[in-house]
């Protein structure tokens, strides 16, 4: 049984799907497009911080969300929400009413670079499918998934894939040989998504920074399972100086972990979480001790990566 179907269960009128979150390996970012998107070159990998989703059957019409967990507070239970448009969209697009109260215990940081929202609607795809009886195709879910974020459709499978497009195009052919281990220090920082692209987009102008697409080295490693000490150096993030510009305290939380002994220091996504790169997991776990790298973070999570998304525990149900 693969670790996705062992997360998962199904009591009636209950459907539960885990999910995990995203760091990008490689972020390479491009021209702004005329559709206020910016081209990617990124490499994604699901690390093991999960956000747990229950949907169940209402004797009420409609949607209803409630949120518990980490940053609980920050995430809004209205039609903001991206579980909740993720089941209405599933409902338009099965034709019909939707009835469901899903319920978010949240772990994964909120707002971190971490794709929290995106995995919760990844899941929330995969477990309302399911409540809902609708038997929807990968290449379905996928097209549906685009359709509410960039991050959405690598959040359905998880693993590793390199990301081109906005993001939302996926090759998933890559074979990670290896498992990483990472520090995950959050920051008392705020980054909005937008406000980091646009902060790219400033420094380009100045002629700071370009566009990183060169992905072979990285990939090449990836499938050679090549030790963490050989991932360091070949791990790049475009959006790193925006964040770092516009949250200047993001360097000081960069060497803590450095100077603590961690193999890379790397904003995740648009930040502001930073991830730390481990020997092995008994590093990464020495690394969380740290007295300094505590006293830096917001808080401090040991994960792994890859893991499998939420999409595989259909496997077999469809
Ligand atoms: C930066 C990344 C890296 O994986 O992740 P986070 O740091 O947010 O987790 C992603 O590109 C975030 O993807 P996601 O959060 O799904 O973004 P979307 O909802 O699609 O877009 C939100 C906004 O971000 C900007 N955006 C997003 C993706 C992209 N390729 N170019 C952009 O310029 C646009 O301004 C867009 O309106
Ligand atoms: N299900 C959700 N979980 C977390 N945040 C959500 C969710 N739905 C909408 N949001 C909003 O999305 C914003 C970005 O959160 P998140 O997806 O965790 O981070 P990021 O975009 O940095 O990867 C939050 O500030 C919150 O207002």
């Amino acid at each position: 049984m693969s670790e996705a179907l062992a997360r998962h269960s199904r009591p009636t009128g209950t459907v539960r799907v885990t999910v995990p979150a995203k760091i990008n390996l490689h972020l390479g970012v491009g021209d702004l497009r005329a559709d206020g998107f910016h081209d990617l070159t990124t490499v994604y990998q699901a690390i093991s911080l999960y956000d747990t989703v229950t949907v169940s059957t209402s004797d009420r019409s409609g949607l209803r969300i409630t949120v518990t967990g980490e940053g609980a507070d920050q995430v809004p239970t209205d039609e903001r929400n991206l579980a909740l448009k993720a089941a209405k969209l599933l409902g338009i697009y099965g034709h019909i009413s939707p009835a469901a109260v899903i319920h978010l215990d949240k772990r994964i940081p909120v707002a971190g670079g971490l794709a929290g929202g995106s995995a919760d609607a990844a899941a929330t795809l995969v477990a309302c499918a399911q409540l809902w009886n609708l038997r929807l195709s990968d290449i379905e879910l996928e097209k549906l998934a685009a359709g509410l974020g960039s991050d959405v459709p690598f959040c359905l499978r998880g693993g590793i894939a390199l990301g081109t497009g906005r993001g939302e195009e996926l090759n998933h052919d890559l074979k990670a040989a290896a498992t990483y281990h990472w520090v995950v220090a959050t920051s008392q920082a705020h980054i909005s998504t937008p406000e980091c692209y646009r902060e790219v987009d400033r420094l380009r102008a100045n002629d700071i920074g370009r566009y990183s697409y060169h992905v072979q080295p990285l990939l090449k490693a990836l499938e050679a399972g090549l030790p963490a000490e050989e991932i360091a150096p070949l791990l790049v993030n475009d959006m790193e100086a925006a964040a770092v510009s516009l949250r200047p305290e993001l360097s000081s939380l960069m060497h803590a972990g450095l100077d603590a002994g961690a193999l890379a220091a790397h904003v995740s996504g648009s930040g502001p979480t930073v991830l730390f790169l481990a020997r092995d997991e008994a590093h990464a776990r020495s690394l969380a001790k740290s007295p300094k790298l505590r006293a830096s973070a917001k808080a401090l999570h040991v994960a792994h990566g890859p893991v499998a998304g939420p999409a595989e525990q259909l496997t077999g149900s469809r």
